[in-house]
């Protein structure tokens, strides 16, 4: 898992991959600039499209320069706004990158910016080098570039946001940051929505090896972690061996989400899964989903005979006896989402009674149920590590990059998912799959990594189909196509 490191780290990190790699760091930036370029015309821009580039006296403006450059050489038109009033306080790449405008290519103040000129704009003007708050005439710079009104792709950072911290003043607006590595923590904070628009992360060779070198408890999962983390099964297997799992699930009214959640598991690979439902609801389980078996609310139920349980999908708020029931029954790790998380919030007590290593699920509305009102992410982050470690729990914080919280204190941002999957029953399907994988005998963490990963990736291959038709019932008919995706049978 590539790990995130702090802004102020960056220039370490180039220095070390320099030496490691045996190259200048003028060809490492070269190295960006191309990976953008490359990036830039696979996204059917128009050749005739009319650029601008906003470049800055640092690295990130020679970033920007190197981009114009190789740009030119594809054929579009290029011009280039300076945001500074000297060219002597240029860093040394910035200064070489400088040189190389070729001839053809515009250069002029950014006061001279017309935005009618242009079809896009590129902000190259402030990447990671930022320290404080940003200068008075960097906030003019800032406006003049949002004045554009049409697409603004930032390199590496928008222009203005802090690598690592909430931004307090204005930032360019992008609508694609191309960040490059690894993504800048910021990036992945909700109230930075604004300002980051798509996120894009551009590989530029930097080896993992490298990033070890540092210290940090932000991760970032990509597609390429996951399969370390699958189980695999022989021949001899049998449905035992995939899991006996129960749902506790479902209430008059909200039978859907428990149906979601069964459906889930039973695509997710579980041999059995069993529903634990109110009897005049268990037609509605039979019918739709006949895979499944039910027990009923009112029945003695011997919750050991399970090997994973995921509880709180349409369970109603009135189970708190039951609530405490599974935990002193169940001595193993459960999942804890919805109607649950609402029953603990209202009853803390509750929280030293879950069985260490069980996994809360709340997305951001929950998170506050739970826990209260946070200023900015990295706090919400920061408390939701301490209670992660203090309790010995997991808790997943839904949303655009899902977090995982490990006991442990490591937190890893999700890369999958896309913006259709904010829809009805979502969450009940997550909660299926992290029962089915636990069920399966993966550790919490590795439930978490697969899960969170593989419901993205259903999301994105439902969302690419069914744009913003899509329902959760679609990501749960795409969870084989993710298994396949992954290499994993
Ligand atoms: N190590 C890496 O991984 C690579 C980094 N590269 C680029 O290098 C960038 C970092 O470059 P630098 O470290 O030169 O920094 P930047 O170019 O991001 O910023 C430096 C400039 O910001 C100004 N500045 C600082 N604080 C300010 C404030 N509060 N208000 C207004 N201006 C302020 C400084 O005066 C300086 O001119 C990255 O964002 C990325 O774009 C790339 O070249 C590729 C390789
Ligand atoms: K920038």
């Amino acid at each position: 898992m590539l790990r995130i490191i702090k802004g102020s780290e960056v220039a370490t990190l180039d220095e070390l991959t320099v030496v490691h790699q045996r190259i200048s760091s003028f060809e490492l930036m070269e190295r960006a600039a191309l990976s953008f370029v490359n990036w830039f015309t696979n996204q059917a821009m128009s050749k005739s499209s009319r650029v601008a580039i906003f470049f800055g006296p640092g690295n990130n403006g020679g970033d920007g320069l190197a981009i114009g450059r190789l740009l030119h050489k594809h054929g579009y038109s290029i011009h280039l706004f300076s945001c500074f009033e000297s060219n002597s306080g240029l860093s040394s790449d910035c200064q070489k990158n400088f040189e190389l405008i070729p001839f053809g290519v515009l250069n002029s103040s950014w006061k001279e910016f017309q935005k009618e000129d242009f079809d896009c704009v590129i902000d190259s003007f402030l990447g990671v080098g930022i320290r404080g708050e940003l200068r008075h005439q960097a906030k003019n710079i800032v406006s003049k570039i949002n004045s554009f009104p049409g697409k603004k792709i930032a390199v590496d950072l928008p222009s203005g946001l802090p690598a690592d911290t909430s931004c307090l003043w204005e930032c360019v607006q992008a609508d694609i940051t191309v960040t490059f590595a690894f993504p800048k923590l910021s990036l992945l904070f909700p109230e930075h929505a604004k300002y980051s628009g798509e996120m894009v992360v551009l590989d530029i060779g930097i080896p993992d090896s490298i990033y070890e070198q540092f210290n940090s408890y932000f991760f970032f999962l990509r597609e390429i972690d996951l399969c370390a983390f699958h189980k695999t099964f022989h021949r001899f297997s049998h449905k035992g061996d995939f899991g006996k799992v129960l749902l506790v699930a479902g209430s008059k009214g909200k039978m859907g989400a428990a149906m979601l959640a069964t459906k889930s598991a039973l695509r997710t690979g579980s041999g059995l899964v069993t529903c634990l439902v109110p009897e005049d609801e268990r037609c509605s389980i039979h019918s739709s989903v006949p895979e499944a078996m039910a027990v009923f609310y009112d029945s003695e139920i011997n919750f050991s005979a399970y090997d994973s349980i995921g509880i709180g999908p349409g369970l109603g708020l009135d189970k708190l006896v039951l609530l405490e029931r599974v935990f002193d029954n169940f001595p193993y790790p459960v999942v804890l989402d919805a109607d649950a998380l609402t029953i603990l919030a209202r009853n803390p007590y509750l929280f030293a009674k879950i069985p260490k290593g069980s996994i809360l699920t709340p997305h951001l509305g929950e998170f506050e149920r739970l826990f209260g009102n946070f200023e900015s992410h990295i706090d919400r982050l920061k408390f939701a590590q301490d209670f992660c470690v203090s309790h010995q729990l997991n808790l997943v914080l839904k949303g655009a990059n899902t977090v995982i919280c490990l006991s442990d204190g490591r937190q890893i941002f999700n890369s999958s998912g896309c913006r259709h999957m904010a829809t009805a029953g979502v969450g009940d399907v997550l909660t299926g799959m992290l029962t089915s994988f636990l069920g399966q005998g993966y550790s919490p963490e590795a439930a978490m990594i697969c899960g969170v990963f593989q419901h993205g990736l259903a999301g994105e291959l439902a969302g690419m189909e069914k744009v913003r038709s899509m329902i959760a019932s679609d990501l749960i008919d795409q969870i084989p196509a993710s298994f396949k995706k992954l290499g994993v049978e």
